[in-house]
């Protein structure tokens, strides 16, 4: 190249040589790379052969503008191929390199999305698996359209506004300084002052209605986050825990709104400005402001490094946070437990080491910030010097006015100032983009639950058959992980049917089958002779009710306990439900009767007291089903006794299947089916079963032997 630039030829068109020499080496570049085996895929895709370009034209176009502001070229004419700048070459390419394949490659992606999303009509709530969280946020902010359109228009009116205030402080130095006629001096204030009126009112009404709308948008995923969790099949509760759950609903949901109403907002804003600020700036002095835009892709590159990263940090920020509320959570809701166990040390300690990594990934965090703010601060302030250089040079040589020049250095300002606000807010609305990652995976999530049933019969018998069921908690069907192996079993209408076995022997997970809260495996579960699940699910669950032994309270008042589901049923349904319960008595001993608040988990009445409200509450429903799965274990015998007696006598064609670990109980149902590790063992009537003298006879006799034991015990004692 040197020897072809002295050339006789080429040695007095050292411009040509320049982009010639550039325009030959790209070529042969890109033919190497594109035909040579060993080239890596990266090189031969479009960001590959962009570095190409950058790497070959970058210092003929470097130089060329140093052309166009008038600076000496001469080195980079004579010197581009010393090894000096071969190797800023490389440097260049590869921040070009970083350049476009994270920031421009992103930025068409965002384009592309916003555009494809705001213009097609696919519904919000009918997301697919490849939507980024992006689209998924442009999906809500639909409906709100024109609200936006207004927001830009507005935004982009007062950003004109206020960016032509310092032309007008630049007139207004021109007059002071040549001392002519005072009316352009008027004029400029005039001016200025209108401009800073309606830039100021403008930005007030859309600040307004930006808030507003971010505030609706904020309510409807927060509501969406809280439907699509609800809807999940019953096994997805079992493996999430309740505090990462709330903490996604709320927590995360309001940390993205908030980045999304308020940085949002300001990268918007400054955005506008910066164009505004070009626009003006080029129309005072277009070689200050080629100089000026010679450093935004160095000012650019910054924050897009560093936003990716912040994304990536935030969503793990997100999780150990998460976690850490897991801890908090399940703490204060065992706190009995806890105090009993005197552990509030090792709860303190867990969640101390749980803070602990949510303290290790901040300090990631703060490292990223840090170091964009600075190298942010080290290139607007080696602009500045520059400029002032440059400009300085431009009114000695009388190419631009002392005023354009106290404008232009307003702008360069102020173009600096927007450039660090983008830099500092567009890191955090990745940030809220990276966090919403995670609430849309719920809103995405599809619930493993069977196809809709649609059979909701006026007369239901409530005759049920389970028919070689076969079921485990796991996806495997190993015999091993089986908690229910080929059961089958019948509830006959308007019978009691008892179900009794040792713990763990599958009784409740026959009822949270009933409940359809899982599928069997295999074989089937019959309702009057009909699939239960092609029963609506909310006609089984209003003919089903079920009281079981963890039966949980509401922290509301005792009315709202009972009525919940039904809050139409009338006041003499509840009381007649709570007399049913053996409930209605000790109810209304309550300082404020029906309108006494239970507390959480009704922590305000006792465990007893709890269970007949309970029972009053699926009462009310008045089901053709009623499963007691341990409903009345919280009493003491006698009343156990006393209040199923009394809600059997009461229960009119109702099926009821009774499951219950006193045998006393459920020696008076019609029909008691015996489980064992998740086999049927027997069945038959109190009775027979008796005499038959297998598993239920020798259930009986321990128990009696139990009873009797604990008799002989206290009679020692005394
Ligand atoms: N959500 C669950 N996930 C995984 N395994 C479960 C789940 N619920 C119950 N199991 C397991 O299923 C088996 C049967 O439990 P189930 O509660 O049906 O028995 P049970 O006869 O009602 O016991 P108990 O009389 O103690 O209430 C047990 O081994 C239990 O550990």
């Amino acid at each position: 190249i040197r020897l072809a630039q002295l050339s006789p030829l080429l040695i007095s068109h050292p411009f040509i040589t320049l982009w010639g020499g550039g325009l030959v080496r790209a070529c042969f570049l890109a033919l190497l790379t594109l035909n040579s085996s060993g080239s890596l895929p990266w090189m031969r895709s479009f960001e590959g052969l962009q570095s190409v370009g950058v790497l070959c034209f970058h210092f003929p176009v470097y130089t060329t503008l140093l052309w166009a502001l008038e600076q000496s070229i001469m080195e980079n004419l004579w010197g581009w191929h010393s090894w000096e700048r071969v190797l800023q070459g490389y440097v260049v390419t590869v921040v070009a390199w970083l350049y476009w394949s994270r920031y421009v490659s992103s930025l068409f992606l965002f384009l592309g999305r916003s555009i494809s999303s705001l213009l097609t009509k696919t519904p919000a709530e009918k997301p697919k698996d490849t939507q980024t969280p992006l689209k998924r946020l442009m999906g809500y902010m639909r409906p709100y359209l024109w609200n936006f359109v207004f927001v830009l228009l507005l935004v982009v009116l007062s950003s004109y506004c206020e960016m032509a205030i310092p032309k007008y402080i630049g007139r207004a130095a021109d007059w002071i300084i040549s001392e002519e006629t005072s009316d352009a001096f008027t004029e400029a204030i005039r001016i200025m002052a209108l401009v800073t009126f309606v830039s100021a009112v403008l930005e007030f009404v859309c600040d307004l209605l930006y808030n507003v709308t971010m505030s609706c948008i904020h309510t409807s995923v927060q509501g969406a986050v809280f439907q699509a969790v609800l809807k999940q099949e019953i096994a997805f509760f079992d493996d999430t825990k309740t505090g990462e759950l709330v903490s996604r609903v709320t927590t995360d949901t309001n940390d993205m709104s908030e980045a999304l109403s308020e940085k949002l907002s300001l990268v918007m804003w400054y955005t506008a400005r910066i164009v505004f600020n070009i626009y003006f700036m080029f129309s005072q002095s277009w070689k200050m402001s080629l100089l000026n835009c010679m450093a935004l892709p160095i000012l650019w590159v910054i924050p897009t490094l560093t936003g990716h990263f912040y994304q990536t940090i935030a969503v793990k920020v997100q999780e150990s946070l998460a976690k850490a509320n897991q801890v908090a959570t399940e703490t204060f809701s065992c706190m009995k437990t806890v105090r009993s166990f005197a552990n509030e040390d090792g709860e303190t300690e867990r969640y101390r080491l749980q803070l602990e990594d949510t303290y290790a990934l901040n300090k990631k965090e703060a490292v990223g910030y840090a170091t964009s703010i600075w190298t942010n601060s080290m290139t607007t302030l080696t602009l500045k010097v520059c400029i002032l250089y440059y400009g300085g040079t431009l009114v000695t040589r009388g190419g631009i006015s002392s005023g354009d020049l106290v404008s232009f250095i307003m702008y360069e300002l102020k173009f600096a100032s927007c450039i660090e606000a983008v830099m500092h807010y567009y890191p955090a609305v990745r940030k809220a983009i990276g966090a919403s990652e995670k609430i849309f995976e719920y809103l995405d999530r599809k619930p493993k639950l069977p196809p809709k049933g649609t059979l909701a019969p006026k007369n239901l018998k409530g005759h049920i058959e389970f028919k070689k069921v076969k079921f485990s908690y796991s996806a495997t069907t190993d015999e091993s992980n089986l908690v229910l192996k080929d059961v089958s079993l019948e509830i006959k209408p308007g019978q009691v049917t008892a179900l009794v076995g040792l713990n763990r022997s599958g009784k409740s997970t026959c009822v949270k089958l009933l409940e359809r809260f899982y599928q069997p495996q295999a074989g089937e579960i019959l309702l009057d002779g009909k699939p239960l699940q092609s029963y609506k699910d909310q006609y089984l669950h209003d003919k089903i009710a079920v009281v079981s032994q963890d039966c949980l309270l509401f922290a509301r008042s005792v009315r709202e306990n009972i009525k919940y589901g039904n809050k139409d049923a009338s006041d003499e349904e509840m009381h007649k439900a709570a007399e049913m319960a053996s409930a209605h008595e000790f109810i209304m001993k309550l300082p404020s009767g029906y309108d006494t608040d239970v507390g959480e988990k009704g922590s305000q009445v006792s465990g007893g007291q709890k269970q007949r409200i309970a029972i009053a509450r699926a009462l009310i429903k008045r089901p053709k089903i009623l499963i007691l799965d341990n409903a009345t274990s919280d009493l003491d015998t006698e009343n156990e006794y006393q209040v199923n007696q009394a809600l059997l006598n009461q229960i009119n064609n109702c099926s009821v299947l009774l499951i219950s670990n006193r045998m006393s109980v459920v020696e008076k149902a019609n029909h008691i089916f015996v489980l064992d590790n998740g086999m049927l063992k027997e069945e038959g009537a109190h009775d027979e079963l008796l005499k038959k003298g297998g598993l239920y006879a020798e259930l009986v006799k321990k128990q009696n032997m139990g009873f009797r034991g604990q008799e002989v015990e206290r009679n020692d004692a005394n």
